[in-house]
């Protein structure tokens, strides 16, 4: 049976990563730092993906088991058998992931030829570049070119929504999902073969990611932000708002624009895929938390993320994106005690003044015209609701 080995057994994991590698015939070995989440899944050996639908379905994945990450024996043995190597830890935990990988595939150097591909499936563009320099960036010649040669890092898109929803389950790793997935794999950077039930191998990937991130994880921000701004506490109540909408389709008719010219993608489809997109949104069943898409804002209102990429392109042809600065003046209203991010960017406005914090965050230039009209919608924006 073909191995893979899965960092990260969170709802992504679970939910999407781990339910199609099952579905492809794949045995699982999950690694995870929850000590918790571990002992849980080789307890019960398996888990449910709830598929929430008017009539909710259930899928069994099984096949599986757990490594905690300190665990070097076991975790060491697991990275020399492996046919495949997947994440979804979070970005901004992959370079952590890929020094601990670089000792792992010395081992595996020494002990096995097989090909293999490494995919970080994180909402960031080219996360799976930022895992191999990880891995690169302190090796010797030899190890570089056995890299080179012996192991693919296709980059990846990765597309459907997994929220904390509370719902009724049979076990607690049981895991709900929205109905919709979409998984783009980067063909050219593949070694050997890769066939994932459900994934799709691309030619050029730096579309379909900044698709993805853009018209859905821009979107999902802004809808977040201005939905915490006005008190909402799901997503699906949020984008009911005709306020919030409207700015919301703002937003993806500017990285539409941004997008097309980018990339020279038809307009008319990237507006069926920004309304499939609200409709998503719409979907009851999903009772996904503002603050769960509103997470680390930090991460999502930096310059190499979902909101800024866009209004940067934007503004380089010439259009000033009002929509987009509005979901990123938002973001900076954002100041939900429990996410410590959101916290960090509250105190910066405090002690350093809004205008040195957005440069902070945004890396734009205080003087800047962006920088300037955030500022604007910011004030306004707080004016307006900035009650809380
Ligand atoms: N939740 C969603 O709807 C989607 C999430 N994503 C992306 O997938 C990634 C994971 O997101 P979620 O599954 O929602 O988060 P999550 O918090 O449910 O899962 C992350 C898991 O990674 C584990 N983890 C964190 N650091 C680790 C480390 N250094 N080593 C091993 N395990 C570690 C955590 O314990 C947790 O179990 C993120 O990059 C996210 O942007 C992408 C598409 C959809
Ligand atoms: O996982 P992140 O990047 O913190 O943000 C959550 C976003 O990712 C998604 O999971 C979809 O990719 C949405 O739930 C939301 O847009």
């Amino acid at each position: 049976m073909l191995k893979a080995v899965h960092f990260g057994a969170g709802n992504i994991g679970r939910g999407f990563i781990g339910y199609l590698l099952y579905k492809s015939g794949y045995e699982i070995t999950f690694v995870d730092i929850s000590k918790e989440l571990v002992e849980s899944i080789n307890n019960y050996k398996r888990y449910n993906v709830i598929i929430l639908k008017d009539n909710v379905e259930k899928e069994e994945v099984k096949n599986i088991k757990a490594i905690h990450i300190e665990d070097e024996e076991n975790l060491s043995k697991a990275i020399v058998d492996a046919d495949i190597i997947t994440t979804s830890v979070g970005a901004n935990n992959l370079k952590s992931i890929g020094k601990k990988l670089i000792n792992y595939l010395k081992i595996r150097k020494a002990n096995i030829d097989k090909p293999l591909n490494i995919m970080a499936c994180e909402n960031a563009l080219f996360a799976t570049n930022i895992l191999k320099n990880s891995i690169l960036e302190k090796g010797d010649k030899d190890f570089i070119d056995y890299v080179n040669q012996k192991i693919g890092f296709p980059n990846t898109a990765v597309d459907r929504i997994v929220p904390n929803v509370d719902i009724k389950k049979e076990l607690p790793i049981d895991v709900a999902v929205e109905d919709f997935y979409e998984w783009d794999i980067e063909k050219k950077a593949i070694i050997g073969d890769v066939n994932i039930k459900g994934a799709e191998l691309v030619d050029d990937l730096e579309p379909y990611i900044e698709r993805k991130l853009f018209l859905l994880n821009g979107a999902h921000a802004t809808t977040a932000y201005l939905g915490y701004l006005k008190g909402y506490k799901y997503i699906h109540e949020a984008i009911e708002d005709d306020f919030i909408r409207n700015i919301v389709s703002g937003m993806q008719e500017e990285a539409s624009l941004a997008l097309s010219r980018k990339h020279n993608i038809k307009k008319d489809d990237l507006e069926r895929y920004a309304s499939k997109v609200i409709k998503r949104f719409k979907s009851p069943y999903l009772k996904d938390e503002v603050v769960r898409v509103g997470r680390e804002p930090t991460r999502k209102l930096a310059g190499n993320d979902r909101l800024m990429m866009p209004a940067k392109l934007c503004y380089e042809i010439g259009v000033m994106p009002q929509f987009i600065l509005y979901g990123i003046a938002a973001g900076f209203l954002f100041n939900y005690k429990e996410d410590p991010k959101a916290c960090e960017i509250q105190d910066d406005i405090r002690n350093l003044g809004l205008e040195k914090t957005i440069s902070k965050v945004t890396g734009l230039e205080e003087n800047s015209d962006l920088l300037q009209e955030i500022v604007k919608k910011y004030k306004e924006l707080k004016e307006a609701f900035g009650k809380r």
